[in-house]
């Protein structure tokens, strides 16, 4: 490995659950130590407040959203909730001396038709309440330059997996589902799948005031409404070819199709709806293994249908000897070092970008001169 930085990523993700931490070791290019990482949730009135603000700028003009004063308030809330997983990641490991950090920020709004992303956070504030320079805005340039900017997991992905049999797929169940394929010729492709455990966790809280299906309860009790699902999988996104990409609302109007089912069955087809998204998903080598990291792989009911479904060897992650909880708190870490260095964060096959295409802005509040800027290392 040449030149290695101790990187902390911070990813919040489309479940509104919290912030995810990692602390890793790289160059950009491989990944040396995985150093610690931890999750701290959200205050649950931040997370329903979140909850309102997506529905809220989805109806908006997002120059219009974004110089509300309302929304600027959350914007700085949920910075600070970022600033505290620092400070308590950095507590847990008081030797390490932290380079940079790769701050994802929260999507508010995800539409590159409009090429629109919105990953909302104060990078400055980060940067200053941290003493820490901070790298963020990782989607912007993909989208302007007319890639979907998401997903953007799978270079690291591809780092980790580098000398792992192919075909391969990654399979990331969060809010959102997105996969990760390494062909035979060491193409990358990826795509978002269709709904991960966004609608289920809405459903979930509906039906039980529980903030998701905990450990299948609901969906493992329920029968799935195999007609309603077929439905759902006419939506013409299954049939666009990769890349392509979705917001977390994108699929809510599978909500009225579930109107009137039990509590059980909703939840069994809500889960049925994100397995089958993964199937329909045609990708251009059927991959030899499926690995799944993010947190729908603690459901089991959704494990046993991906198992049933998928028709190749289904195992999470840690298989593998990786941290599914992590992963991409430690795709933000890498994905910051590799933005320093100018390499790209994403390729054609990932987000449809026409070529390989770095992004990233670094800011540094507060910090007269971050030690590494010193070096040639950054230039180079
Ligand atoms: N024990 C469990 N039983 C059922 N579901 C679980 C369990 N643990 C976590 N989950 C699900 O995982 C979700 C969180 O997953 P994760 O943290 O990977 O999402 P995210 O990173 O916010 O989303 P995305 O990857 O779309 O940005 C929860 O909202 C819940 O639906
Ligand atoms: C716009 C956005 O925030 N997209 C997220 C979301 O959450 C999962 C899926 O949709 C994925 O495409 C992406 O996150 C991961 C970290 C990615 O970019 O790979």
């Amino acid at each position: 490995m040449s030149y290695k930085l101790t990187a902390l990523g911070l990813m919040s993700g489309t479940s509104l659950d919290g912030v995810d931490a990692a602390l890793i070791e790289t160059d950009g290019m491989e990944v040396g130590a995985h150093i610690g990482t931890l999750t701290l949730p959200y205050a649950p009135e931040l997370r329903a407040t979140l909850r309102r603000v997506l529905d809220d700028v989805a109806g908006r003009a997002l120059d219009d959203a974004k110089a509300d004063a309302g929304i600027a308030q959350v914007v700085r809330d949920l910075t600070l909730a970022h600033a505290e997983a620092v400070a308590a990641l950095r507590r847990q490991h008081p030797g390490v001396t932290v380079d940079v950090i790769g701050f994802h920020g929260q999507t508010l709004l995800h539409a590159p038709e409009r090429r629109l992303t919105w990953q909302a956070g104060d990078a400055t504030l980060l940067s200053s309440e941290t003493r820490l320079p901070v790298v963020h805005d990782f989607r912007t340039d993909d989208v302007a330059a007319g890639g979907q900017g998401a997903p953007l997991a799978p270079l690291y992905h591809a780092a980790l997996l580098r000398g792992h049999d192919r075909p391969v797929a990654v399979l990331n169940i969060g809010g959102v589902a997105n996969v990760t394929l390494l062909t035979n010729d060491g193409a990358i492709w990826a795509c978002d799948t269709g709904p991960g455990n966004a609608l289920l966790d809405d459903w979930a809280e509906r039906h039980t005031g529980v903030a998701c299906d905990l450990d299948g309860a609901l969906a493992g009790a329920g029968r799935a409404r195999e007609d309603i699902v077929a439905t759902l999988l006419r939506d013409p996104y299954f049939a666009v070819p990769l890349p392509k990409s979705l917001d977390r609302l994108s699929f809510h109007r599978a909500f009225e199709a579930v109107e009137g089912l039990s509590a059980e069955d909703g939840a069994t087809t809500l889960l049925a709806l994100t397995v089958e998204a993964v199937r329909a998903t045609v990708l251009p080598e059927r991959p030899c293994a499926w690995y799944v990291c993010g947190g729908g792989r603690h459901n089991p009911v959704l494990m046993e249908r991906l198992r049933a479904q998928l028709g190749a060897p289904v195992e999470p992650v840690e298989t593998l000897g990786w941290n599914g909880d992590a992963l991409e708190a430690e795709c933000f870490a890498f994905l910051a070092v590799r933005s320093l260095r100018g390499l790209p964060l994403c390729v054609p096959g990932t987000t449809g970008v026409p070529a390989p295409l770095t992004g990233g802005r670094l800011t540094c509040a507060a910090i007269a001169s971050p030690h590494w800027l010193a070096g040639a290392w950054v230039a180079g």
